[in-house]
């Protein structure tokens, strides 16, 4: 008896969103038991951190609760609840499915670019704490298991006098010393005092020696206790990235970060390819997609996925997975909230070639309030073993710093 191929596959069958549904994928269905749980709602609420944070819960009829966060950005609490319906009555434990098909549904519905990506990654994130919750397993267990313990945090520095090389200097040693932290960040985008026209992205030879002069201090000052990467934010022109590379080469930096655009993807790879300078990229570029050409090019030594913003915690897994294949170690950027902070940690737990994720609240006191557990400890996160991300928010901590016009999430 042959087999036959049509009933596996047909070419000429029309694609439809119904292939994603739970109604013609029977294998999700009639689970049985505690696995067979339907979200019945999703809510959003915004915090007021150092950015507005937008956290997100996805409520279920078994009466567990998922949190998560997207990055923040214009329309996204709106665009969540534009994408309710795609997910109410679905099963929570299909978290590859139910992103798919929001992204199918969501290309439909007009696009599938940016702040979109960012909505379906904040629910994403809230699936896997429900996962867990659910299989009654730590969220790093739904990622392929346990790689270390402790996730290495880096704190993104700043200073009032951020063109004042010795106070940078100072900042770095408070930091390290009074913080615990040993792996820094700081600006390198900051006015050099040469400057005649800000839409120049042309720097002359003062600049690049003045800039020269921070990471020198700053190198001198922590370099033996502590790791320290300087940020750009796709600043300069492709010649002035490869003068301020190729001058930094002797102070032996963490890494150098976005010092062009990075959509021009010929002058990115010419640039990484330039110097012996570590250079990273990644915090705008979304899903798996778009990371895929700057390894492809190996036009990045270290890529910088935010998660909640480039597809969440599995896209960035998939991400790291690509990473390795080019031998590219994985800095997860991050300006989110505890919330989104733990699940990349999750997720930099999982993966074997995680080199830390950052922090970027150090100068919001009330930054950890905002959950039950404590969360960094003198520059590392312990991965949670409680089931999903191991983190409780503090309801009482959101209402207060809510924005405006928000709703508080409804109880558990
Ligand atoms: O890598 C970083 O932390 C920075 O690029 C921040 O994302 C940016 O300053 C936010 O506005
Ligand atoms: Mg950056």
């Amino acid at each position: 008896m042959g087999v036959d191929y049509s009933q596996l596959h047909d070419p000429n069958a029309e694609y439809t969103m119904r292939d994603l549904s739970s109604e013609t994928m029977g294998v999700t269905r009639d689970r049985g038991g505690d696995r067979d749980v339907e979200i019945t709602d999703v809510q959003t609420t915004m915090v007021n951190g150092n950015f507005p944070w937008t956290l997100v819960r996805i409520y279920t009829d078994a009466g567990i609760v998922g949190t998560g966060e997207a990055y923040w950005g214009a329309g996204v609490p709106e665009l969540i609840e534009r994408m309710k319906p795609f997910i109410v009555g679905e099963n929570p434990l299909d978290i590859d499915r139910l992103y798919e098909h929001l992204v199918q549904k969501m290309s439909g519905e007009g696009s599938i670019a940016g702040v979109t990506i960012t909505a379906i990654s904040g629910i994403e994130v809230a699936l896997h704490d429900l996962a867990g919750k659910i299989l009654e397993v730590p969220a790093y267990q739904l990622l392929g298991g346990k790689y270390r313990d402790e996730m290495r945090v880096y704190c993104d520095c700043h200073t009032e006098e951020e063109a004042d090389p010795d106070a940078c200097a100072d900042e770095a040693e408070r930091v390290v010393e009074e913080l615990g932290y040993d792996a820094l960040k700081f600006d390198l985008d900051v006015p050099s005092g040469h400057e005649k026209d800000r839409a120049n992205r042309h720097l002359r030879e003062p600049e690049i020696e003045h800039k020269a002069e921070i990471v020198e201090k700053v190198t001198e000052r922590v370099g033996d206790r502590a790791d320290v990467a300087f940020d750009c934010h796709w600043t300069f022109s492709g010649g002035s990235a490869k003068r301020l590379a190729e001058r930094l080469e002797e102070y032996d930096v963490w890494w150098l970060e976005d010092p062009v655009p990075p959509e021009n993807h010929d002058v990115q790879q010419e640039v990484t390819q330039s110097t012996t300078t570590p250079i990273t990229v990644g915090e705008n570029v979304y899903r798996k997609h778009g990371q895929r050409r700057l390894l492809e090019e190996q036009a990045v030594d270290i890529i910088a996925p935010d998660m909640p913003k480039v597809g969440g915690m599995r896209e960035t897994r998939k991400i790291a997975d690509m990473a390795d294949t080019y031998y590219v170690p994985v800095a997860m950027h991050n300006v989110a909230s505890p919330v989104a902070t733990i699940a990349g940690a999750h997720v930099g737990a999982a993966v074997s070639n995680s080199l830390a994720i950052e922090y970027h609240s150090y100068e919001l006191e009330w930054w950890e309030d905002l959950v039950e557990e404590d969360v960094i400890e003198d520059g590392y996160i312990e991965i949670p073993e409680e089931p999903g991300l191991g983190v409780t928010l503090d309801l009482d901590t959101v209402e207060e710093h809510m924005v405006e016009g928000e709703t508080l999430f409804d109880e558990a």
